[in-house]
């Protein structure tokens, strides 16, 4: 049986063939961005085991990061390695797998709990994006295809497990500019911790319990698929957006590809070893009626090996009403957010074309314009 090519027939989407929302991928206004050049670095050891003023500074630079760039990387998470390889390896054995052994999830809709695919969601991209991914529902219940076996063994379990409680912990850390932890809480949509912070790593599945999904993502490269050289090194994997939850965490295999914005430029991002990366996503935009941003982000592919990208994003409950919290309202200023239950707004965004920051304008405030004389 041949190995399933997730990538339709139609031609490979290039440098400089790219058209419509998304500007061709520039060679030149890229910048590197590691931590030397800013990006904020949290150490989540200190954050939740820290004497009080190391972590009352951690807890104040994640606020920051929050808002001043809505990406930071994660240091000293407690992940281990080992768990990320084997993860990262199984998924890859996943994407290897014939068609036929994943059929029954290749038409899945975008609310269906295990979903394959490639692209964001082809049938509304009109584009090619270099990416074949597996979403999944995976916390509190995990939801995964029965094959490889592997895959729904305790290690990717734990792992899903593990990355959603960091996650949740970072998430409701970064409520920090909520006044009282009711508010937090209630903010966040989730449920309230039933251990201390310093317990995290060993209660993982249960420290919090966010709704979390996972996707995994392969970024083939468009060189190893083509007969003719491609004419320019990188092609997208995926197009600029902003994430539809409330925190996503992310790690990869060593092969760079992640391109964040700040301050209207692009940057790869470079994670330090073994850093995740967390991206802020528009619930925590509504939630904060934008004093914290979505980061908006992009994927490009090019050359081998292949990327691989892990990815869980911490959510509030899929049946909860997201909205501004009042007391972060300044005076005077208006509620940039109305609530949307998050159920809604996902499929919105799930069943879209990927549009920049554009989702979010499901759940913004429309202001009348007043009439031009
Ligand atoms: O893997 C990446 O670099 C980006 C993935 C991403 O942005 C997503 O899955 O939403
Ligand atoms: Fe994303």
């Amino acid at each position: 049986m041949a190995e399933t090519p997730l990538h339709h027939s139609a031609d490979p989407f290039l440098d400089g063939e790219h058209s419509g929302h998304d500007p061709a991928v520039p060679s030149s206004d890229i910048s590197t961005c590691g931590p030397d050049d800013g990006i904020p670095v949290v150490d989540f050891d200190i954050l939740v085991n820290g004497a009080a003023d190391r972590r009352a500074k951690a807890i104040r630079d994640l606020g920051r990061a929050c808002e001043d760039w809505g990406f930071f990387m994660v240091i000293n998470h407690g992940v281990p390695e080992e768990l990320k390889e084997a993860a990262m390896e199984t998924f890859m054995e996943l994407f290897s797998l014939p068609e036929e052994e994943k059929a029954e999830y290749l038409e899945a809709e975008p609310m269906d709990p295990i979903r394959i695919g490639t692209g964001f969601f082809s049938v509304a991209d009109g584009v090619r994006y270099w990416r074949d991914y597996l979403k999944m529902f995976a916390h509190p219940e995990l939801h995964c295809p029965a094959k490889p076996p592997k895959l729904s063994s305790s290690r990717c379990f734990y792992l899903s497990a593990f990355t959603a409680a960091a996650g949740a912990t970072i998430a409701w850390l970064s409520g920090t500019l909520l006044q009282s932890t009711r508010r937090r809480r209630e903010a966040c949509c989730w449920c309230s911790p039933r251990q201390s912070p310093r317990a995290w790593a060993s209660t993982a599945v249960e420290f919090w319990r966010p709704w979390t999904s996972s996707r995994a993502s392969r970024f083939s490269s468009p060189n190893i698929t083509r007969r003719t050289p491609v004419r320019a090194a990188r092609a997208w994997g995926l197009p600029a957006h902003s994430d539809h939850g409330f925190l996503t965490l992310l790690f990869q295999n060593g092969v760079d590809g992640l391109q964040v914005e700040r301050d209207g430029r692009w940057r790869f991002a470079k994670p330090l070893p073994g850093a995740f990366f967390v991206i802020a996503g528009d619930q925590l935009e509504i939630v904060s009626n934008g004093r914290y941003r979505g980061a908006l982000h992009r994927a490009v592919v090019g050359g081998e090996p292949a990327r691989m990208s892990v990815v869980s994003m911490i959510s509030p409950c899929l049946d909860a009403v997201v909205e501004p919290v009042p007391e972060l309202v300044p005076d005077g200023r208006g509620l940039e957010f109305r609530g949307v239950r998050y159920r809604d707004y996902m499929e919105h965004q799930q069943s879209n074309k990927l549009d920049g920051k554009g989702a979010l304008d499901f759940a913004r405030v429309q202001r009348d314009i007043a009439p031009e004389n």
